[in-house]
């Protein structure tokens, strides 16, 4: 039986790294197009949204969750992330880089103190929470 270890953190590098040798040891390098790839991580989105489907409004941190609903859920919230991961490497992109880049310009686009309504666009959330 395969080991499943628990590691306190990991790097996008390493699970890059990761799904580049899942998908070569398995042969499975042809079936990891662009496209497939996106089709495979829209799935797993589905399989995300369906663990909160019809289940109202949850609070934060699932305090009345069981503890297998958990395991569940990052279990898709890591399919959804292994997916994205393969289809930045895939693509050429380097998603670390490219994140840390889309924060900054997230932070340019909605200044911290700028009173408005474009920089309150989340506002109704907030308000509710
Ligand atoms: N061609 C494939 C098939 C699977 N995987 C990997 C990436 C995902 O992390 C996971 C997805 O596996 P499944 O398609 O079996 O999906 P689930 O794990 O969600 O199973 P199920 O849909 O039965 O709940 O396996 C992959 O890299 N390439």
């Amino acid at each position: 039986m395969t080991e499943v270890s628990e590691r306190e953190c990991v790097t996008l590098e390493e699970l890059k790294k990761k799904m580049a040798d899942f998908a070569r040891e398995r042969d499975w390098d042809q079936f990891h197009s662009p496209r497939n790839l996106l089709l495979a991580l829209v799935g797993e989105v589905g399989e995300l949204s369906e663990i909160f489907q019809w289940k109202g409004e949850v609070p934060k941190g699932l305090p009345d969750w069981k503890e297998e609903e958990k395991v569940h859920l990052g279990e898709e919230l890591s399919d959804v992330l292994l997916y994205l991961v393969r289809l930045s490497d895939i693509c050429g992109v380097d998603l670390g880089k490219a994140a840390l880049r889309k924060v900054q310009l997230n932070a340019i686009k909605y200044p911290v103190k700028l009173n408005n309504d474009d920089n309150n666009n989340n506002k109704s959330f907030s308000e509710s929470d």
